[in-house]
Formats: C-alpha cells, structure tokens, sequence
C-alpha cells in the first residue's frame, strides 16, 4: 500500500478533525461529528475508496486506489480505542514529538500544534489554540517546552452559563463584536465572557513577547477566525501580529509523517 496518501485525524473534544494528504501536501480539511463505532468498524471492509470517503462525510472522493493510513492524534482516549480497530492506523504520541521538557499529561494536540508552528516559523513560538478549551502552548528556541495554559473556550464559557444558572439563557457565540456596557441579559453574557477572553489573550501574548519578542504567536482552533476578527476591532495593533494558522496540528502530524518517511 502506497504511504504517499494518507489522512489525518485529530479527535478533540468536539469533533473529529480530518485532513487529506499527499506526501506533504494536505489536499483538503474538514470537519465532522464523532462517527458511530458500526461505521468505524465497517471502513476497514469498505469495496471502494468511494465508499470509504462518504462513511468519513470527506468533501468528494479521495483520489487513492486502496484504504489510506490513518495517522491519528486524540485527546480522548476511549475514542481511540474505536480507531484501533482500523487496520492501517497509527497513533501519534506525545514521546514521538521532538519537544524538551514536556511534561506526561500535555495534550498531544498542543505538542503537534507547536511542532507544526516552530517547523514553520522557528521557535521560538507560541500557540493558542482556541478550541473547546483554550490554550497557550509555548517553547523557546532549543524547543524546550517554556509552558502555557487552559481555559474554558468560548462555547464553553457560554454553555457553563447557560446550563449552571436558573435565570441565564444559552447564548450563541456572536458574530459581530458586542459592545461591553450591555443592558439585557444576553448581551450581558457576551460582554463578559468575550471582552473578559479578549484582555486575557491580550495579556499572555503580552507577557509571551516580553520574554520572546521575536517569537510568532500562531491562533488555531474552532474559535480561531471569530477571536481574530474581534481582536481586529479591540486591539488592531496586535491582531496584526498574530498569525491564523487553521492547520497548525495537521502540520505537526505532517512532521511526523515526514520523520517516518523521508
Ligand atoms: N460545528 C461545530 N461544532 C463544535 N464547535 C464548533 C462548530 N463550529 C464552530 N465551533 C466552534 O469551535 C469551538 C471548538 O473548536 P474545535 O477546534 O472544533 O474543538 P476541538 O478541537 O476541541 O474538537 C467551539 O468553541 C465553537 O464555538
Ligand atoms: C487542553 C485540552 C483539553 C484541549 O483540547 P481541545 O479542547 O482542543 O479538544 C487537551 O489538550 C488536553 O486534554 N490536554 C491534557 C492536559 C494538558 O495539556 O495539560
Ligand atoms: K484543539
């Protein structure tokens, strides 16, 4: 079986997040929902590479002639036991990624998104990774790991509101930036939970770029583009310098591949 095409798959704490490889080139990325362990049990035996692309809801059909590898990475570990009933699987692990000094629970995904960020930029560097929760990954330039930290992402904070009060309503995540001075209930949530985020990232990359100023500071995640565009009206000075990075973890999974097969 050729190696040359391969998926990648990230399970977070939201959803599946699935890239389609050559080499290293990613092809195309998307997005879906956990998939029934029937219907992952079932791909190995798929007659087609047609029908295995519509089983993982991939955008068209992947060009490959037999069942593709997959390289998977998760941060929840009874989702991966599912996975390993796929023949051709292969799982990345924290002691495969070439960072100092990390500690045993970091999440995998915070290691191959700083992977993949110093692979491009050069460390030093620093990710945050705006997904379920929110984190700040951070790593000088020897890639030791400096640290970072974690919080509640912005869906998160909203449904935590909404589901452990009696009076406070669940709130979507806004589209256009709120204004802080609210006068109902919904906006109110929005104002502190967004303008609270806001100041919070502001003071890590701050801090981040007193000790590192030359670092990149890379944003990915599910919230990445939302946070980027407030962070253009709030403060426009540092949106500028932080880069929207949507792949970040898939080019650290391709850092793996690459160290496996060149
Ligand atoms: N279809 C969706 N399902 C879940 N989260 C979504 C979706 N679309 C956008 N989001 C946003 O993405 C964030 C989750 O980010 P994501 O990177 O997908 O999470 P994870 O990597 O933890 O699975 C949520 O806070 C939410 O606001
Ligand atoms: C912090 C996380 C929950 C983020 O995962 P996500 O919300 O992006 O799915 C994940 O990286 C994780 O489970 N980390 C383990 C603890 C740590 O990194 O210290
Ligand atoms: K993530």
């Amino acid at each position: 079986m050729s190696e040359s095409h391969w998926l990648a798959l990230m399970i977070g704490n939201s959803r599946l997040h699935w890239a389609w490889f050559v080499e290293e080139a990613l092809q195309f990325a998307w997005d879906t929902e956990y998939l029934p362990v029937s219907v992952v049990q079932n791909l190995a035996s798929c007659q087609n590479i047609a029908d295995f692309s519509r089983e993982i809801l991939a955008p068209g059909t992947i060009n490959m002639r037999s069942l593709p590898p997959i390289y998977l990475a998760s941060v929840i570990p009874q989702a991966t036991t599912i996975w390993q009933t796929y023949p051709n699987i292969h799982e990345i692990t924290l002691d495969q990624v070439p960072l100092q000094g990390v500690y045993a629970t970091l999440g995998i995904d915070r290691a191959l998104a700083l992977w993949g960020a110093g692979a491009i930029w050069s460390f030093p560097a620093l990710v945050i990774d705006a997904g379920t929760a929110l984190t700040f990954t951070g790593a000088k330039c020897d890639r030791t790991l400096v640290g970072g930290a974690i919080l509640p992402g912005v869906r998160l904070q909203l449904q935590s509101l909404g589901e452990r009060t009696a009076a406070l309503p669940l709130v979507d995540t806004p589209e256009s930036f709120p204004s802080r001075w609210a006068l109902n209930t919904p906006e109110s949530i929005l104002s502190g939970v967004i303008y609270t985020l806001m100041a919070g990232i502001k003071d890590f990359v701050d801090a981040w770029w007193q000790e590192f100023p030359e670092s990149c500071v890379a944003m990915t995640g599910g919230d990445r583009a939302l946070l980027l565009n407030y962070f253009q009206v709030q403060y426009p000075n540092i949106a500028t310098k932080i880069t929207s990075a949507p792949h970040l973890i898939f080019q650290g999974m391709c850092c793996y591949w690459a160290s496996r097969w060149k």
